[in-house]
């Protein structure tokens, strides 16, 4: 599934119609009929529905919209609330269909009618503004939002909730707030992002007939159940504990030890071939008693954490992870450096591994090697040195940017998870929910990470089923046997058979 700028979406139409000849008002016919499909799904036939109608091609939308639902029985109310002169392009050839038709409108005179429509209507449909939305609102799209969120009704919006900005980047706005939002032909990058998602409420797509091998995608999408299908390894029948990787892993402290010990048991139930835990000395027994299956490395230590230098030969390992309860002292740093030097496949930074990385950034890019850090939000702005929110407005801008300049795999953590190859390819995980933010998800997540870079492939789909893997446990696990309060990160190691059982 596409996620798409404005400027995208007007050229995907700009092709349909050009190249492959499909007239404006065919797309608005299909993209309003498809609309009209899914709230007749929804709602009863015995429902009030008041269509709300701007003046450009969202109002266009919103014709089509009210004439099928009142060709299909419906009691429709459907109010043009710009002015007539303001009707432009398509809109102008549904008004006068939906006129000849036989239906009549409402037109905003009396601002006392309009109220009382809507404090009747079961449902609000809101066709004022699309992606051509504009700087803040105007009036009387201003008051009519106002008014429109300030009713019980069902509220839902075409193709995006009128007032809320298609794309990433900008912080004043005000919308409607829709229940449900029917999305036309692609989800634009406000979807997504996590000040504007809210707006939306549940979201529906629609296709429209546009020329799907005409089109130039952009390289960004949401990661899909098929998409994992297609691309997960399959495990060979004659494979051996080699060929699914060996994998290293880095990290643990005295008072930290169940964050690589989480980590690690992740890794091996996600199929990672062998597995060695490289920790400090007195951590080793809490670990090796939770991942039996782990081989350990003993590294020096001073007060419980990490300071020595790897002595082993690090040659010989696939992939390597580092930093899950690593802790944050001075030497930590000097042990990441050492990582990023030495070892000759990729690599994983995580949680306090992170937290010194921006003294090694010449490091990190130097790397022949593809390097992977899975900040949340606060690690990234922190890699940054700019605040949560500023990044949290435009994250595919920030991802990107940084992806590039610093050429790593970045996984932004979140409700909406932002994977970015060193490219600027950009996936989307949405899979998860609110049972995941609790401590230690992130290091459970890191495990499988690892297990999933090991077992060959493309990085960046390996990292991109890790994170959607990751998600459909906890939302397995929170269907069935868990509340979203009481899931834990262990849960989510254990619950992982259940999902990879769907993949098989
Ligand atoms: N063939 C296609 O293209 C297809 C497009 N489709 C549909 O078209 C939608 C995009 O249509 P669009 O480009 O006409 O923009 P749209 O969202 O209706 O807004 C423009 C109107 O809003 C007004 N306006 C702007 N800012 C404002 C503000 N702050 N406050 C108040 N008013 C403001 C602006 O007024 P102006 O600034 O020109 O005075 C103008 O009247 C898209 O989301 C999808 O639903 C589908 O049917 C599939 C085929
Ligand atoms: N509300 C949520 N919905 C979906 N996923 C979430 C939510 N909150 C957290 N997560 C996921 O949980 C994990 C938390 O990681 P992180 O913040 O690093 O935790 P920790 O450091 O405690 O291990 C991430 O994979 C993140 O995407
Ligand atoms: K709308």
């Amino acid at each position: 599934m596409d996620i798409v700028t404005a400027q995208e979406m007007y050229e995907w139409d700009q092709v349909a119609i050009k190249s492959a000849g499909i007239e404006g008002k065919i797309l608005m016919e299909s993209a309003g009929r498809a609309a009209a499909d899914v709230i007749e799904r929804r709602i009863p036939e015995h429902h009030k529905v008041v269509v709300l109608i701007g003046a450009g091609n969202n109002g266009g939308d919103g014709f089509v919209i009210a004439r099928t639902l009142l060709n299909r029985g419906y009691e429709v109310e459907a109010w043009q609330v710009a002015a007539d002169e303001k009707i432009s392009g398509d809109a102008i050839v549904h008004k006068e269909i939906f006129l000849a038709s036989g239906y009549s409108l409402f037109q905003l005179n009396d601002w006392d009618a309009l109220t009382q429509s809507l404090e009747k209507a079961d449902v609000i449909v809101d066709a004022m503004l699309g992606i051509g939305a504009k700087g803040p609102l105007r009036s009387p799209f201003n008051e009519i939002v106002e008014l429109v969120n300030k009713q019980n009704s069902c509220r839902i919006a075409v193709d995006l909730p009128t007032g809320v900005p298609a794309d990433e980047g900008i912080e004043e706005f005000d919308g409607v707030r829709a229940d449900l939002t029917v999305v036309i032909a692609a989800l634009k990058m406000s979807a997504v992002v996590q000040h504007t998602r809210p707006f939306y409420g549940e979201i529906e797509m629609v296709e429209i007939g546009l020329p799907v091998r005409k089109l130039r995608h952009p390289e960004r999408l949401v990661w899909q159940r098929h998409d994992v299908k297609r691309s997960l390894p399959e495990r060979m029948t004659n494979s051996h504990k080699g060929s699914h990787g060996k994998g290293l892993m880095v990290g643990g402290s005295d008072l930290m030890p169940g964050s690589i010990a989480m980590s690690a048991k992740a890794a091996l139930r996600s199929g990672a071939g062998l597995l060695t835990v490289a920790t400090a000395k007195e951590v080793i027994p809490s670990v090796s008693s939770y991942v039996q299956e782990a081989t350990f490395l003993a590294m020096s230590e001073t007060a419980g954490k990490i300071t020595g230098h790897i002595k082993d030969d690090l040659q010989g390992f696939d992939a390597a992870a580092v930093g899950m309860g690593l802790g944050r002292h001075p030497e930590a740093q000097e042990l990441i450096e050492e990582l990023l030097e030495q070892i000759e496949a990729p690599l994983l930074i995580d949680a306090d591994g992170l937290f010194h990385l921006k003294e090694l950034f010449d490091k990190v890019a130097q790397r022949p090697y593809p390097t992977i850090l899975t900040p949340h939000p606060g690690e990234f702005a922190r890699l940054l040195g700019k605040p949560i929110k500023t990044i949290m407005q435009s994250p595919f801008a920030y991802c990107r940017s940084f992806a590039c300049k610093h050429r790593v795999y970045l996984v932004l953590k979140g409700p909406a998870t932002i994977i970015t190859s060193p490219e600027g390819k950009q996936r989307v995980d949405l899979t998860g929910n609110a049972g995941l933010a609790k401590g230690g998800t992130g290091d459970v997540l890191s495990g499988i990470l690892l297990a999933m870079v090991l077992q060959g492939g493309s990085i960046l789909d390996g990292i991109s089923n890790g994170c959607f893997i990751h998600g459909t446990t906890a939302e397995l696990l929170t269907d069935e046997q868990h509340a979203m309060r009481d899931l834990l990160a262990t849960d989510v190691v254990e619950g992982l058979s259940q999902t990879f059982r769907t993949f098989s």
